[in-house]
């Protein structure tokens, strides 16, 4: 295998050589070598532990290595700065771009510490459109879309870079979340702040993205590297199976009939939802597709009980449901995966077994029933080996699970229930091609034996894939569905964009 950095045309910026860190008896990262170059993006895949996250931590100064080392003066003795974009931006919701930019910034203070208005805003004005954006600079950036924040975080990272000075930008799946058009937005950006002269260093699990973007790709598996290729000289199978080591099954057609209505909602209106009327049977997989705003991240949680509306009804199985009553939502067969698992899906200090036991199966648990230590062990067992969550550890905190394994422990956590209703949102951040296949076929498995499967996703293709109807939010209103032959990944994506 040729290394990446004789391949590169660019002046290197940072070498890794035989980079190893091990937690216990876990090889995290296992001898990685790599380099990035000025103007190259560098695309680092690999399956769900595979060490990913391990190597920023390891980039950032956050672990020590056990042995190798970073190398950060690469030419003639100037140093590389690395920057980091995290899944969370680590941005203030409420103040605007110019004010995160400001944040932390000793020159924006004025004599008095008082930010310098019209200095700053002009500032901030030109750091976004210096990667060919253009946005109000003054809106708080929680109004602005999720590739929008991701441009600011990425401004604020850089600013001060006089193009001079020798960075690296490391971006940790940015686009976890981002909806098609979002999505190219963003890279068009990313290849800006490249053809600066940047090294980028990004990780990602949508390997059609990562085509699109790179120049090249290191793959690694079980923390070492297994592929280091030019994009020029491979492809989406090839990418496929770098990271999966075979090819990825895909899921079959669905030919179960749907049974009885088990959710009815009536003109739900609340927070961004606008009069939404919907029903979902028993057996079937509707999708909620929309962009940010359109409503699609706040009706599973409206209709779970953990958002609250101002008018409307919801019932589940013909029983009606009160705004917010989660535990007779829970009592119901209701099950809901948040897409914000740290917040709300999972207490990341306690065990993967803890989480996994958390909730009361309603049909058979009373409610003072405790489970046995000898059942829950063999639970954990049949859970982690259903949802391939490794390593299997149950009694291991799942804060130390990679992220991906994580999402599988929260979706197992809740297909134990065995619900009559399975409401999911982005069922599959963060996790890798092979184990979000494992998780379509869960899904349909689970619809096939009666369970009503409602789920939001920002990634058109999981829904053109995984539904039998897809519903079109926008501004909050339902404005089209597909399904049949209407149901394609490119018909989602255009029926999502506000007329
Ligand atoms: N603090 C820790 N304690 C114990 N094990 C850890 C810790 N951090 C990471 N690991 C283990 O190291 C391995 C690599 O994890 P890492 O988070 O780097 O994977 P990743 O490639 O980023 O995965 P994902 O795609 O799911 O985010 C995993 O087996 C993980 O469980």
């Amino acid at each position: 295998m040729k290394p990446n950095h004789d391949r590169s045309q660019g002046r290197p910026l940072v070498r890794v050589h035989g980079l190893t860190k091990s937690f216990g008896p876990t090889t995290a990262l296992d001898r990685v070598d790599l380099t990035v170059s000025a103007g190259e993006v560098l695309a680092v895949v690999g399956h769900n532990g595979s060490g990913k996250s391990t190597l920023v931590k390891l980039l950032a100064g956050y672990h020590t290595p056990d042995s190798g080392a970073i190398e950060t003066r690469t030419g003639d003795g100037a140093e590389t700065e690395l920057r980091f974009i995290h899944q969370d931006l680590g941005l203030v919701g409420s103040l605007s771009t110019v004010e995160n930019l400001s944040l932390g910034a000793i020159s924006g203070l004025g004599a008095l510490g008082r930010i310098r208005g019209a200095d700053e805003r002009r500032e901030a004005d030109e750091l976004v459109r210096r990667f060919g954006v253009d946005f109000e600079v003054d809106r708080p950036v929680d109004e602005l879309s999720p590739a929008e924040r991701t441009i600011v975080a990425i401004a604020r990272a850089l600013r001060g870079w006089d193009e001079e000075q020798d960075v690296v930008l490391v971006l940790d799946e940015p686009t976890a979340s981002l909806h098609g058009a979002e999505v190219d937005r963003l890279m068009a950006v990313v290849r800006a702040v490249a053809e600066r002269g940047a090294g980028i260093l990004f990780i990602s699990h949508r390997l059609d993205e990562v085509l699109g973007v790179a120049d090249t790709v290191v793959a690694l598996r079980n923390g070492g590297v297994v592929g280091d290729v030019a994009c020029s000289e491979t492809d989406y199978a090839g990418l496929v199976r770098m990271v999966a080591g075979e090819e990825v099954e895909e899921l079959g057609t669905r030919t179960s009939e749907p049974g009885d209505v088990v959710l009815r909602v009536s003109d739900l209106e609340g927070d961004a939802i606008r009069g939404i009327s919907l029903r979902v049977r028993a057996g079937e997989i509707v999708g909620v597709a929309g962009i940010l705003g359109s409503g699609r991240d706040e009706l599973c949680a409206a209709i779970f009980g953990g958002r609250t509306y101002r008018s409307g009804s919801i019932e589940i199985s013909g029983r009606p449901l009160r705004a917010g009553d989660l535990r007779a939502s829970i009592g119901r067969g209701a099950a809901y995966v948040p897409g914000d698992r740290h917040k709300y899906g999972a207490v990341m200090s306690m065990t993967a077994s803890e989480n996994l036991m958390s909730v009361r199966i309603p049909q058979t648990q009373k409610p003072w029933e405790r489970v046995r230590a000898a059942d829950e062990a063999r639970e954990a067992q049949h859970w982690f080996a259903t949802c391939g969550v490794v390593p299997d550890k149950p009694h291991m905190e799942l804060s130390h699970f990679s992220g991906g394994n994580q999402q599988k422990v929260v979706l197992a956590k809740w297909l134990r229930t065995r619900p009559g209703l399975l409401l999911l949102e982005e069922p599959t951040q963060g996790v890798d091609i092979g184990a979000k296949s494992l998780i379509h076929r869960l899904v349909a498995a689970t619809a096939d034996q009666g369970t009503a499967v409602l789920v939001a996703s920002s990634e058109a293709k999981e829904l053109a894939q995984l539904c039998d109807r897809v519903l079109v939010l926008s501004e909050g209103e339902l404005v089209d569905e597909l399904s049949g032959t209407r149901l394609t990944e490119t018909a989602i994506l255009n029926a999502s964009v506000p007329s």
